[in-house]
């Protein structure tokens, strides 16, 4: 229960090859642990596994050069197998995040041990509902949102209806002050978002392009977590 325990998601970046501008994933990773990020998930609908299992490698790599495999979580979304054959090679890798149709968190769990770390992302029009009614034993977090529509991931908050249902902050505060769990939020974060995110109680932010397609990533890193500690209004 070590890793468990002593989880920071604060400041939680999730990266795959097709959200850097064709720029290489280790770059921008090696960027934002430089800057302070407790959280790195490696995910891509692209990427096949030998890939993935690659880029897991780099991660972990990057993280043991900068002292920081103890100290930064590293998760791998939605591929319990990428998971389980990284570990077989010998490569940390903390933990999983999966969604409502992924494989179940029960499964997850059986395979990974009780001392991995398991995400799951509440299905967004059925939040409150499902904070209430699930057992949360299994899961180390929730990862909730989006706050705003994003290119990213265009169903992400979609509804019975088809349309996109965001949270608004006042919903992110019932949320943080209900859950069983930490709750990182993301979908559409920028700079601007992360004060008032702050002052919500959730346990994080986590974001792609904001940083993925940023000019100078470690700058834009560097600043997110700035604001997420200072609490103060951004400027751009
Ligand atoms: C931290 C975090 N929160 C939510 C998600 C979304 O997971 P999921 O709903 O399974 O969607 P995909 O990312 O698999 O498209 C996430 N990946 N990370
Ligand atoms: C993986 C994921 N899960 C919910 S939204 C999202 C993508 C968020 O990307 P961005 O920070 O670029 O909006
Ligand atoms: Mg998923």
């Amino acid at each position: 229960m070590r890793n468990r325990k002593k989880l920071d998601i604060s400041a939680y970046f999730v990266v795959g090859p097709e959200n850097t501008k064709g720029r290489p994933v280790g770059q921008i990773i090696t960027d934002v642990v430089e800057a302070g990020f407790t959280c790195l998930q490696i995910r891509s609908k692209t990427a096949s596994a030998s890939e993935m299992i690659e880029l897991t490698r780099e991660a972990a790599a990057i993280l043991a050069k900068f002292g920081r495999s103890d100290q930064v979580t590293l998760l791998v979304d939605d591929r319990l197998d990428v998971v389980l054959a990284a570990r077989k090679q010998g490569i940390k890798v903390d933990g999983i995040h999966v969604g409502q149709s992924d494989i179940p968190v029960e499964v997850c769990r059986e395979y990974l041990g009780e001392d991995s770390i398991i995400g799951l992302s509440a299905r967004t029009h059925e939040l409150f509902d499902y904070i209430k009614t699930t057992d949360v034993g299994q899961i180390d977090y929730f990862g909730a949102g989006p706050l705003h529509e994003t290119q990213t991931k265009p169903d992400c908050g979609l509804g019975p209806d088809g349309k996109v249902i965001t949270r608004s902050f006042s919903d992110i505060s019932k949320l943080a002050r209900l859950s069983p769990v930490p709750v990182v939020i993301g979908g559409g974060v920028t700079l601007c978002d992360i004060p008032e995110l702050a002052r919500t109680g959730v346990g994080g932010f986590f974001v792609v392009s904001a940083i993925s397609e940023a000019d100078d990533p470690k700058a834009e890193a560097v600043k997110l977590i700035e604001a997420w500690k200072a609490n103060k209004p951004c400027k751009e």
